[in-house]
């Protein structure tokens, strides 16, 4: 089967955890949020472009997985790290559940692709991923979705394997057109938001190839980005996606933009780049001088 993609159509997008749930509340969905992202998805697809698609796991798995202490590997005496596993792989599980089935009742044709059955890692490194099967889903048209999840590991026995991660992998065996990281804060800025009512949205944080921040004034300020977070959060928060975007664009070449959900007109249209820039929402991460 021919499985060539033109990369030029391709899409990874990962719609984060705090922007489909209420992340402070055990297994609750922010539904007007999840009604949002049914509407991106389906424009999306209207506009002819191949998607992949990532969810976080927001309140269904960071509960459980902080509980049982997952991402310190296995460890049943302690941890009850087989209870721990079942628990969060459930709670995550329903979320995708019913993500897919919202998808497929509105004829998107949309499979999950749980990390969990394989996807490996090595003391937290991934050594094994499923993106020969994203390649030949993509081929048939159909929606692969992924989600950050439980993950076997070779060195420590479990981890948590988080969407932030997986986009990696995907972006660097893929080479999409674009990635883009959706959440429930306007984008990236100079100081925390929830804590700094006055904080500057960074629109473009110009990258050299090894992630190193070239506008001056966003280097200075890059030790402030983040603070911990007050949500429920085992992979990291914030600061990990900013890593995580930093890679995709400086090693991959793949410009990258983390933006509020809220913003369905950037987010669909063919000039995202432009009208990110031009409109000041959402911040684009890249190599190139835009
Ligand atoms: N400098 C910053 N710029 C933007 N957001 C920030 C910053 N520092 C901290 N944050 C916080 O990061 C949060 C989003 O990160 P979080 O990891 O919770 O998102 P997510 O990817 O949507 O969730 P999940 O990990 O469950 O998938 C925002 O709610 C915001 O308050
Ligand atoms: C906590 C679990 C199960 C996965 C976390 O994935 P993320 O929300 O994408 O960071």
């Amino acid at each position: 089967m021919n499985t060539d993609l033109d990369n030029n159509e391709l899409l990874v997008i990962k719609f984060g955890g705090a922007y489909l749930c209420d992340k402070s509340k055990y297994q609750t969905l922010n539904d007007s949020n999840i009604d949002s992202f049914i509407e991106i998805i389906k424009h999306l697809v209207k506009g002819r472009f191949k998607l992949i698609v990532l969810h976080g796991a927001g309140s269904f798995g960071h509960h459980d997985a902080k509980k049982y202490k997952i991402t310190s590997g296995f460890n049943k005496g302690e941890y009850q790290s087989d209870v721990g596993i079942c628990k969060t792989r459930q709670s995550v599980l329903k979320l995708n559940a019913l993500l897919i089935s919202r998808l497929n009742s509105e004829c998107i044709n949309a499979v999950s692709v749980s990390p969990f059955d394989s996807w490996l890692t090595q003391d937290n490194k991934v050594i094994q991923d499923n993106c020969r099967h994203l390649e030949l889903l993509l081929s048939m048209d159909i929606i692969p979705i992924l989600h950050g999840d439980v993950c076997l590991d070779t060195k420590i026995g479990c981890t948590i394997i988080s969407g932030d991660i997986l986009i990696q992998t995907i972006c660097e065996k893929l080479r999409p057109k674009r990635a883009i990281f959706i959440t429930d804060v306007n984008g990236v800025y100079n100081l925390p938001p929830s804590s700094h009512p006055n904080a500057k949205l960074l629109s473009f944080i110009h990258l050299n190839e090894n992630g190193d921040i070239l506008n001056e004034q966003e280097q200075q300020q890059q030790q402030q980005f983040v603070h911990k977070q007050d949500s429920c959060d085992v992979t990291g928060g914030m600061e990990a996606k900013i890593k995580s975007a930093k890679t995709i664009a400086s090693l991959y070449s793949v410009d990258t933009l983390i933006i509020g959900g809220t913003h369905h007109e950037i987010i669909q249209s063919q000039n995202l780049i432009q009208n990110v820039l031009s409109l000041e929402r959402g911040t684009i991460l890249s190599t190139k001088q835009l």
